[in-house]
């Protein structure tokens, strides 16, 4: 079989299916429309999200027989066109989560605790107590959206925290020993902090917007390490200036094109929300350390081999 290679990952991924007789070509830089004009030269498709493989792309790709998602999120797949293509579609979501998970309570505790402004501060020559107590993960509420890999792995380490983890799915029956599955409604009523773990759908665009905020009965923290697009931004930045949003951790932002291009700056809400101290930043690199690298590529290749080996 002949796969494209269209993102960098671990290099075992070309060193065990090379071993398998896979014939591999890498593409790191051509333009959607180049790679169209080549795809249906290949077989397979390895890639993260730095290409949109939609409808016109994939009934090009005459000869695909699976796409390799290397990571989680299929939203840069029409994933409904590659279906009825007859085009597997691969994904490695146990390669990113403990990553995932971790980053959440990582962020959680640099936002409560105050850890990143106390810590500027005092490298700037300035010792405030009182302005930087924090707030603890031990007794609050917190509610999930979307109980999937993510979700469940953020929930383990919470619970571990002394969290009470609720958690809100479209899906039923997904309670387990760390979270009990609520309506969206009972997690209004009582979630102390909202963490987003679903994919982008049409359902989901904006999912907390005005509403959604205006709905939360108590005064909550914000997280997100989902899409940028479940939210929209300028009812969070209008949440946070009210208060009614304590603080918010973003791994992921609205205006990312990919999580691989920079964001646009000309742009009032994300002005606020970089200048705020009530929110904290990431790149998008929640599920990206060193370990999950690793992980999502031989998870990645031992599902390709299952399937094509
Ligand atoms: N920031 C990062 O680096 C990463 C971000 N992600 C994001 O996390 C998302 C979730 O990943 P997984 O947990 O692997 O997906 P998953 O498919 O295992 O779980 C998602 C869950 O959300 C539920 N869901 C869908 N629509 C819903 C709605 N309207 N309301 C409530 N629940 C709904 C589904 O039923 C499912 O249980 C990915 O799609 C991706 O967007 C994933 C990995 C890394
Ligand atoms: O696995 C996912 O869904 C991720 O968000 C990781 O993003 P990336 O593959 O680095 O664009």
């Amino acid at each position: 079989m002949k796969i494209l290679l269209l993102d960098k990952n671990h290099p075992l991924i070309t060193e065990q299916l090379l071993a398998k007789n896979f014939t591999l070509e890498e593409d790191f830089t051509s333009s959607y429309d180049e790679v169209c004009n080549t795809i249906e030269n290949y077989d397979g498709i390895i890639i993260r999200s730095r290409i949109p493989l939609d409808k016109n792309f994939l009934e090009r790709g005459k000869n695909l027989k699976f796409i390799a998602r290397v990571g989680a999120g299929m939203e840069n797949i029409d994933v409904v066109a590659a279906r009825q293509l007859g085009i597997q579609l691969i994904n490695s979501p146990e390669g990113n989560r403990d990553s995932v998970a971790e980053h959440v309570v990582g962020m959680l505790l640099v936002l409560m605790h105050r850890l990143f402004i106390a810590s500027l501060e005092v490298k700037d020559g300035i010792w405030k107590r009182e302005e930087n107590r924090g707030d603890e993960l031990l007794g609050k509420t917190v509610g999930l959206i979307g109980y999937g890999n993510m979700g469940k792995a953020a929930a383990k380490r919470l619970s571990g925290f002394g969290c009470k983890v609720i958690f809100h799915d479209i899906l039923p029956d997904l309670s387990d020993e760390f979270a009990s599955q609520v309506t969206l409604d009972q997690l209004k009523n009582s979630a102390d902090i909202v963490s987003l773990h679903i994919p982008l759908t049409t359902e989901t665009y904006h999912l907390v917007d005005e509403e959604f905020i205006s709905g939360m009965k108590k005064d909550f923290y914000f997280i997100n390490t989902a899409r940028g697009k479940n939210v929209n931004t300028g009812s969070l930045v209008e949440g946070l200036r009210s208060g009614k949003i304590k603080g918010a951790c973003l791994d992921v932002l609205e205006y990312e094109k990919s999580s691989f291009e920079h964001l646009e700056t000309e742009n009032d809400d994300l002005k606020y929300l970089l200048d705020s101290e009530k929110v904290i930043v990431t790149p998008h690199i929640a599920g990206w350390t060193h370990q999950s690298k690793e992980k999502l590529a031989q998870i990645i290749v031992d599902k390709i081999l299952a399937s094509f080996g």
